[in-house]
């Protein structure tokens, strides 16, 4: 008798959330005393175990909330969130919580100015338990997995560089053994070498702790560098999902063909192709019509204009939200 198949890691199922704000302008016009905001809606997507997830979107599409929520920090309206094939309620969040860590997107503005690294990266412990034997030993074993001396310990985040500093995150990420990071720009505000440096650490920890990673970044190289399979989040829905290397060589969406195309060319010599997306990503508070893309699309008929298209298969592990494609 074959084993059962493990379920994914991690699975969100139909995820919306909207957020409540105070009344302003359209509170009046819908008289109402509040407004409501839908950020993200009709997600679904899953983390297979050792994998890294990598969600890619533009300023403001909710990257940053989707991440929020997968790990309970954010209340969600709908949908279903579940780990290890538990869903995930309010009653086992605590339990959640200790198996995942994030990294957020300021490292610095993350850590407490008055703590030194050493206490910070075993924290999680003291809040957490169990209190370990030897605190600083502890916290120089962390340091030396990100590849940080033991002399460390004794700073200050503000004495840290910006890579110091992404290392002491990653450190405190790892302390409880998490199974699933979430990283949120892991390497925003660094230097080349040093962005480098950082993601090489997140491939060799999913290489040898087999964590799963979900990577949230603007920047598409990062993908590249790190992601087995990417999803594109355009105002809050996801727009396509596939593995990695065949998104690259042959997108199904125009948006994320605008985002390849317009890519910044690592290699100076060679022209910067331009297919910038034209206009701003549209406001929240006056999603377009039909395709929420069509404003911007280059190839927009008449019924992206008019239909809302759903997230459909084109080919195994590959899904796109386009009238069009396929
Ligand atoms: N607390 C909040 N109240 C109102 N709107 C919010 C709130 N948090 C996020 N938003 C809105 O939700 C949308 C998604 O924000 P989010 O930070 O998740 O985007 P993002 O893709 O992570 O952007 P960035 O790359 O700039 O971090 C934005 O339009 C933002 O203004």
């Amino acid at each position: 008798m074959t084993a059962p198949a493990k379920p994914p890691l991690y699975v969100v199922e139909n995820l919306r959330l909207d957020m409540v704000l105070p009344g302003g302008p359209l509170a009046l016009l819908q008289r109402s005393d509040r407004r409501v905001l839908n950020i993200l809606d009709d997600i679904s997507l899953q983390v297979e175990r050792g994998e890294t997830l990598g969600l890619v979107g533009e300023s403001g599409s909710g990257k940053t909330t989707l991440a929020r929520a997968m790990l309970g920090l954010l209340p969600i309206s709908s949908g279903k969130l579940s780990m290890n094939g538990q869903e995930l309620t309010p009653g086992n969040m605590a339990q959640l919580r200790r198996a995942t860590a994030m990294m957020f997107q300021d490292p610095i503005a993350s850590l407490s100015p008055r703590m030194r690294v050493g206490d910070l990266v075993t924290e999680p412990f003291i809040i957490h338990g169990p209190r370990p034997a030897d605190r600083a030993a502890t916290a120089r074993a962390l340091l030396a997995q990100v590849g940080l001396p033991p002399e460390m310990a004794q700073r200050y985040p503000h004495e840290l560089s910006g890579g110091q500093a992404r290392r002491v995150c990653t450190a405190r990420a790892l302390a409880l053994e998490p199974a699933f990071v979430i990283a949120d720009e892991p390497t925003a505000g660094l230097d080349v070498s040093v962005q480098g440096e950082i993601l090489n650490l997140l491939a060799d920890l999913k290489e040898q702790r087999g964590i799963s990673f979900l990577i949230i970044t603007h920047n598409l190289a990062v993908i590249r560098h790190t992601s087995d399979r990417i999803g594109i989040l355009y105002l809050g829905r996801l727009v396509e999902s596939g593995p990695t290397r065949e998104v690259f060589r042959a997108p199904a969406h125009p948006y994320t063909a605008s985002l390849i195309a317009s890519e910044p060319d690592p290699d100076p010599r060679r022209r910067r192709q331009e297919l910038a997306i034209k206009g701003e990503i549209p406001s929240l508070l006056r999603r377009p019509s039909g395709c929420e893309f069509h404003s911007r699309c280059p190839i927009a008929e008449v019924i992206c204009h008019q239909t809302r298209p759903s997230l459909r298969q084109i080919a195994p592990g590959r899904s796109v939200r386009c009238h069009l494609a396929g």
